[in-house]
Order: C-alpha cells, then structure tokens, then sequence
C-alpha cells in the first residue's frame, strides 16, 4: 500500500491509553478515551478545537454519543456502563449515571472495547486483570450487547481480551476480535434480535505470518476490515472473505490501538496508540507514543460513521 500519509495531530491531546476512537458525524469530531488516564477527549479536526474530561472513578474504555442528546455520551467505567451529561468543554462531567454493571462474578475485570451496531444496540466486552505484558488473568472476558429494550445478553465468555467489532454494510456479518486468539472471526448476526451464530475464523494472524497482538477494528466501504496491532507498530488492511492480508500502514510507534474512518467523507483513518506497556527504551525513542494520528490517502473509505447508542439512559 503506497501513498499513505501518517501524522501525529499535534493539536489533539495525548493520552497513556489512547483507545476507542468514533467519528461524530453530528458534530465533525473525534472521541476517543485514556483508559487508565480516565478520560474521554474530543476533537474537531476543522477547528483545532478539543478538550478532555476526566471520570475518577476507574478505567474509561469506550464513549459512544446518545442518539438525539447533544450533551450525553455513554461510557464504561471499569465494570458499569454509564451515561455522562458533559458541556463538551468542561472538565468534568455534568453527570455521571450508572445505567448497568456486569461481571460481578469476577470483580477484578474491566469492561475493555465496545460500540454500538447500526440498531443503536452497544455491544462491549471484559477482560481480566492485566497487570504487566503477558500477564493477563486468562479467559475471564465476556462479551455482552445492551439493548433497546434495556436487554443485557450474553454472547460469547472465556474471553481473554475484548476487542474489535465492525459489522457489514447489510449487517449480516459481525467480525470480532478477542486479541489473544490472534484471530479475526465472523458470526452470522440479526440485527433485529441481536442473536449472533456460525462462529468462525475470518483471518488467522499467526497463520498468515502477521505479528502483534490484535486490537481495535474498522471496516471500510469495500468490506474489508482495518485492524490496529498492539505491540505491532502497524495497522493492517484485511480481506475477510478471502482471509488474506491485502495492505499494511507501517507506524512511528510501537502500541495502536483502534482505529476508525472519519472526516466529512469518511475518507481519513484516525487511529489511537499507547504509552501503555512499552518498553523504557521505546518510551525514550517514540516522541508520537500516546499521539491522536490521522492517516490520509488510504485508498479507502469507511463504511460509516460512529452509530450513536439508541437504548434507554
Ligand atoms: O487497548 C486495549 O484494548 C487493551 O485495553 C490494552 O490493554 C491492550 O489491548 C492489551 O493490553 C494488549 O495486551
Ligand atoms: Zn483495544
């Protein structure tokens, strides 16, 4: 893949997790989190415009805007799922309500990454503790949807670490991404019910040669699927259908960790990246560690913009 531009925003602030980005077509921005900086950021590529709020209370994975609310988000905060009244600018929420709490079963998880289908239906996932590299609490994830009718299901548990979701323009296929199988796979989905089924590999990364831990995911308006490698220092352009690697964009640092399709024709790819477990010596040699980073001329464009949450708050 030639010709692809990739620069760090210098305007948008940096984070120690940077994760979850959603472009918010309703207002021209980018959202994305800090995990462990507890925070939600926006920003607004045609003015420069951003600002940060910060959640006290634990580890911020995701942040998806409320269908029809303006100033409401929904975030997970460690294990509950909340909605947020926030002005956009302040630095500290309005409001913070709890809306659901899961995995009482193993109160050392975390919700990790999530996003909503084109219903309005979210769909997050959990992950053990993971102290250090290597050093997860296996199989402990779960992944659930919240629906419309306020609906809590189980999907899929023995999770290591829930990651990327994408789904097809006709929502018939949900890719999903458990980063330590080092897979892409696919369910059959119906997006009226919400029932996923036909669990099976989309791409196999060991099998295809391709190294690093699979993070977040997007998909573009071809159907393929672009995924973030943590500890991969690269983001790779996947056909699902065929299960081959079609592209790679090579990053100045080591940690990406999601990635998503934005700007008024969906044709630039925002990806976030981590300080979080590098090594000292990359920390020292990697100035973009942390960094908002735009990606142009990618020869794609996304399928679409972030789908707004239309379940109850
Ligand atoms: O960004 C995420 O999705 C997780 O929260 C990160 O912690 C990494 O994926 C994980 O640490 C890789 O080992
Ligand atoms: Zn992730």
């Amino acid at each position: 893949m030639s010709g692809y531009k990739i620069e760090a925003i210098a305007g948008a602030q940096r984070t120690y997790l940077g994760e979850g980005p959603h472009w918010n077509a309703q207002k021209n921005e980018i959202l994305y989190v800090d995990i462990f900086g507890k925070a939600v950021h926006r920003y607004v590529p045609s003015t420069g415009e951003n600002a940060k709020v910060t959640v006290d209370a634990g580890p911020v994975s995701l942040v998806v805007p409320v269908e029809g609310q303006p100033n409401k988000y929904l975030i997970t905060v460690e294990r509950d799922v909340q909605v947020m009244e926030w002005d956009g600018v302040s630095a500290k929420p309005t409001s913070l309500k709890r809306l659901y709490t899961v995995d009482d079963h193993c109160k050392t998880n975390r919700i990790n990454d999530g996003k909503c289908d084109a219903s309005g239906r979210l769909w997050a996932g959990t992950m053990g503790y993971e102290p250090a590299p290597g050093q997860l609490d296996p199989k402990k994830g779960t992944l659930y949807s919240f629906g419309l009718d306020g609906s809590v299901v189980k999907h899929a548990d023995q999770i290591d670490i829930a990651n990327g979701l994408a789904w097809t323009s006709d929502n018939s296929i949900f890719y999903y991404i458990d980063s330590f199988s080092y897979r892409v796979d696919a369910f059959d989905f119906d997006i009226t019910s919400g029932v996923l089924s036909n669990r099976r590999t989309a791409f196999d990364f060991k099998a295809n040669g391709v190294d690093g831990i699979p993070d977040g995911m997007t998909i573009d308006a071809n159907g393929n699927l672009w995924v973030a490698v943590f500890a991969g220092k690269k983001v790779v352009h996947i056909d699902p259908k065929a299960g081959k690697k079609i592209g790679q964009l090579d990053f100045p640092t080591t940690n990406i960790t999601s990635v998503t399709f934005g700007g008024p024709n969906l044709d630039i790819l925002y990806a976030t990246c981590a300080e979080h477990f590098l090594s000292k010596e990359d920390l020292a040699s990697q100035s973009t560690a942390g960094s908002l980073f735009q990606v142009t001329n990618v020869g794609a464009r996304g399928l679409a913009a972030g789908f707004n949450y239309k379940g109850p708050v």
